[in-house]
């Protein structure tokens, strides 16, 4: 057994000694008044800097995933969470652990599978890959799909984004064809409209500005922890205790088993 603990914790990301804070090697008070919070989040998760106009990109998916209502599982959670009597850093935890596969949690499965049609050769990969999918992981297509738009306002609003930095040669537009051939074998095969979705559109920029697909979905939680945050202090200011996802007048519909 060594008695060396020199190397307990490793890390890259902040250096520290009495007096000094230095993150990613920028001294904390070069970057405080500095650097906007996008930027932050990139210079902590990938070390460097960003090009300003790709933070703005970045910022744009923070800004459009923010809240979705109440009838969002995650801002639904917060909010019932408040009322039975939690402070707000549980009711957020409670929140933010409704964001998964199926929730505000599929942009990690969105990048994997643009990832892997452009490795499979671009949009003309998508129906072979898109059944390969299916046979791993059955028939939903992450980043597609919603039960209550019939077009996701924030997916090509975030889509022409995308192009103006295509245009601008910040990105390559390279993942922006690859969903939009999605969209569009979606929308020949499905038996319903299955639209982009704020999952689908954001991966699309995450992997266009080459975040790692889990980033996907740890970038999703930052964003969506803001509206999260705002229910639950609302309905904190409001009052109401242990309220339920439905008024008392409603009733789960019972059935007997026996
Ligand atoms: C989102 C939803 C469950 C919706 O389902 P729906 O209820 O509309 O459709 P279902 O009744 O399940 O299916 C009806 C017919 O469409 C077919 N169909 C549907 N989706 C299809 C698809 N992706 N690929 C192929 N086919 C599809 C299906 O196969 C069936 O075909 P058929 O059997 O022939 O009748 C579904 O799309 C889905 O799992 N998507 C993939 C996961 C995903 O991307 N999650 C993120 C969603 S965004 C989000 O979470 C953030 C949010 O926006 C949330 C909010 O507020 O809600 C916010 O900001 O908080």
């Amino acid at each position: 057994m060594t008695n060396d603990v020199s190397d307990w914790w490793r890390t890259a990301i902040i250096d520290m000694e009495p007096g000094r804070i230095a993150l990613r090697g920028h001294e904390v008070q070069d970057l405080i008044g500095q650097a906007g919070f996008a930027e932050m989040i990139w210079l902590m998760l990938r070390g460097e800097r960003p090009d300003p106009r790709a933070a703005k990109l970045l910022e744009a998916t923070l800004v459009a995933a923010v809240d979705h209502g109440p009838q969002a599982p995650s801002i639904a959670t917060a909010r019932m969470a408040v009322t039975c009597g939690l402070p707000l850093n549980n009711a957020m935890a409670s929140a933010v652990n409704m964001l998964g596969d199926v929730h505000g949690g599929a942009g990690e499965q969105a990048v994997e599978l643009y990832e892997r049609i452009d490795a499979a050769g671009g949009p003309d990969a998508v129906s072979d890959e898109i059944t390969r999918w299916r046979t791993e992981h059955g028939r939903y297509i992450p980043g597609f799909g919603h039960r209550f738009h019939p077009v996701d306002p924030r997916a090509p609003a975030l889509m022409s984004l995308v192009e103006r930095a295509e245009r601008d040669g910040i990105v390559t537009g390279q993942f922006r064809r690859i969903a939009l051939t999605i969209e569009r074998h979606l929308a020949e095969t499905a038996s319903k409209p299955v639209p982009m979705n704020i999952d689908g559109a954001t991966a699309v920029i995450h992997a266009e500005l080459g975040f790692p697909a889990p980033l996907a979905r740890g970038l999703f939680v930052l964003s969506r922890s803001v509206g999260i945050l705002a229910h639950a202090w609302e309905q904190s200011q409001q009052g109401g205790r242990n309220k339920g996802p439905t008024p008392p007048r409603y009733r789960w519909t019972y059935y007997s088993d026996g």
